[in-house]
Order: structure tokens, then C-alpha cells, then sequence
């Protein structure tokens, strides 16, 4: 198994926080969080003071893919087999650690230039998590949810994650795209029985914000139909319309953030049982639902 145990936190900056404000809490049903930055915008969902860190600046970027390890041994040997590997490792000082709510951390850049982080300890808020509408978010043993990042070089990200990091592939999408073109895949990758954790897109480019969605996931159809019942109350277009996926089976949609990207809201997503899972191609990226051609909403 991978030293990685699940997505831990992502650390996002946003060139607009006040649209954020309004989007995070009141549309997405996001509990408010805690940190040390005044300006920063804290997404609490569970325990953790924050799952979604929102820092403001002059543009809409990723700045760091958190990756939770369970212990400092496990984190230990992520620093060693990263950089055996031939990709340097920082250390990140204790005021930085502390900033992120964690006991340990270190940074460096896959193979495609996203920030990466590592960590283990998180310092837990034990108070009781209120979410403006009353949404549960499903974090338990499974992490914050799913971060998708383009690629400009699959092979080399997909093996870095495999091999390096130890992700376990859990699939993939060939695009419809021309033959000529050759195969084109989405890549899919777990840590823990969530299907996917990570998922890899090919890019010709990663330019900013160098993120292609986060999916949360919520406890029912419920929370899922009712927030988007205030995505549309609040005009926010809709990249893809609510549907179920054939490979992790989670009931979504997706709505485009003010950042850019795209916030993947979801429920009933499968649970893999390792024991019995092979890796699996599948032909389309919905049963039904997810029109990503926006029309409705845009
Ligand atoms: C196929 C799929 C299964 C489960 C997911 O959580 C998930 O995000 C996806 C990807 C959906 C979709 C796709 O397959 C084609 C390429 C798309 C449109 C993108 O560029 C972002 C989302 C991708
Ligand atoms: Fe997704």
C-alpha cells in the first residue's frame, strides 16, 4: 500500500475572495474554518480546521495538493523515495506546518510542475461542524474528496504517482478523440477505498490555475439536489449537469468556481474493496447526466 493514506487539503489562491466568500458558505454549504491568516478563507467540512484553503493574490492558482501520510515514518520514507527518484524535497519550517495546521510537512513539484505537499498530524477541531445548510460532508477513512490536474507529459506524472508516491491505478477514460491522435486516457488513482483521489487529464499546457476540478462529496441526493438548487438560484453556470459516472458510480454535477475550476459536488460514491479490484477501462464518463456541453446554466 501507498505511504499516502488520502487527500488531506488543497491550498488555493483566489484572485477574487469576495466572490468566494458568498460561493464558499452560502451556495456550497462549506462550514467556516479556522486559520491564522486573516485574509484567507478557511473551507471546514469535518475535524479539520479546514479542508479548502483559499488565499488571496493577483491570480487564480493551485498552490499546493495536500497529501495526508499516516505517521512520521510514513512520511519519512516519501521524503526518501522522492528524492531517490531525482525530485528535491523541502522541508517546510515549523511556522509553515503550524499555518497549515499539521505537525509535518514537505513540498516539492511532480513531474508536470503542480505543487505537492506532504504531511502527517493534523491538529483536529473538535467543535461541532455547522454547515450553513445543513450538509454532511463524507471525509471519514476517505479524505477531502478528489483533485484532477492536467498534464503535459502522462507517462511521466502517471508513473511518478504508481511508482514514487505508490498510488494505486484505479482505471481509466480514453477520451474520444481521432486515432490519429493515438490513445488519449484520463487517469485514475486511489490511496483508500474512495475509487479516485487523484485523476490525471492530458494538457497541452498547464497554465494557471493548473487545477481541473475538486470533487466533495455530501451524505445524500438530498444535499446534492439542494445545493443545486442554489447554484442556479445564485446564476452560477453549471459545466456539467447533474449524472452518474460508470466508474466510481457517484451521483454530481459540476459548477465553475470563481476561481476557474471546476467544484465537483457529488454523493454515492462506490467504496472499492481492494481484495477483489482490477484496474478497468471504461467507454464513457457517465451512465446518464454530466452534459458537458453548456447548455444549461451557462
Ligand atoms: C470520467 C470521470 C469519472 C469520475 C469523475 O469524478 C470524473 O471527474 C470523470 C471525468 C469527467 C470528464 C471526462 O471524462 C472528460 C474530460 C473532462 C470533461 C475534463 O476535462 C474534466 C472532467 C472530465
Ligand atoms: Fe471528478
Amino acid at each position: 500500500m501507498s505511504d499516502i493514506s488520502s487527500l488531506g487539503y488543497v491550498r488555493i489562491q483566489v484572485s477574487d475572495p469576495d466572490a468566494w466568500r458568498t460561493f464558499a458558505f452560502d451556495v456550497m454549504g462549506f462550514a467556516e474554518g479556522s486559520g491564522p491568516d486573516p485574509d484567507a478563507l478557511y473551507l471546514r467540512m469535518d475535524e479539520r480546521h479546514a479542508r479548502i484553503v483559499l488565499v488571496p493574490g493577483d491570480v487564480d492558482r493551485l498552490l499546493g495538493v495536500g497529501w495526508q501520510a499516516r505517521d512520521q515514518r510514513a512520511l519519512a520514507r516519501v521524503v526518501d523515495t522522492v528524492e531517490a527518484a531525482g525530485t528535491p524535497v523541502e522541508r517546510l519550517p515549523v511556522t509553515d506546518a503550524d499555518e497549515r495546521r499539521v505537525e509535518e510537512a514537505i513540498r516539492f513539484t511532480d513531474p508536470c510542475g503542480t505543487p505537492v505537499e506532504v504531511f502527517h498530524g493534523p491538529v483536529l477541531d473538535h467543535s461541532p461542524v455547522v454547515t450553513p445548510h445543513n450538509s454532511r460532508f463524507v471525509t471519514d477513512g476517505l479524505g477531502l474528496g478528489h483533485a484532477v490536474l492536467p498534464v503535459t507529459d502522462m507517462d511521466a506524472a502517471y508513473r511518478f504517482y504508481t511508482e514514487v508516491l505508490g498510488f494505486l491505478p484505479r482505471g481509466a477514460f480514453r477520451l474520444p478523440t481521432p486515432p490519429e491522435y493515438g490513445p488519449m486516457r484520463v487517469r485514475f488513482m486511489g490511496v483508500n477505498p474512495r475509487h479516485h483521489s487523484l485523476a490525471l487529464i492530458p494538457a497541452g499546457a498547464v497554465g494557471d490555475p493548473g487545477l481541473i476540478h475538486i470533487m466533495v462529496e455530501v451524505a445524500g441526493l438530498d444535499d446534492v439536489g439542494r445545493a443545486l438548487d442554489r447554484v442556479m438560484a445564485a446564476g452560477h453556470p453549471l459545466s456539467a449537469t447533474l449524472g452518474r459516472h460508470t466508474n466510481d458510480k457517484m451521483v454530481s454535477f459540476y459548477v465553475r468556481t470563481p476561481g476557474g475550476w471546476d467544484l465537483e459536488y457529488g454523493t454515492d460514491g462506490l467504496l472499492v474493496d481492494e481484495r477483489y479490484y482490477t484496474a478497468e477501462e471504461i467507454t464513457a464518463d457517465s451512465y446518464w447526466g454530466h452534459d458537458w456541453s453548456g447548455a444549461s446554466g451557462a
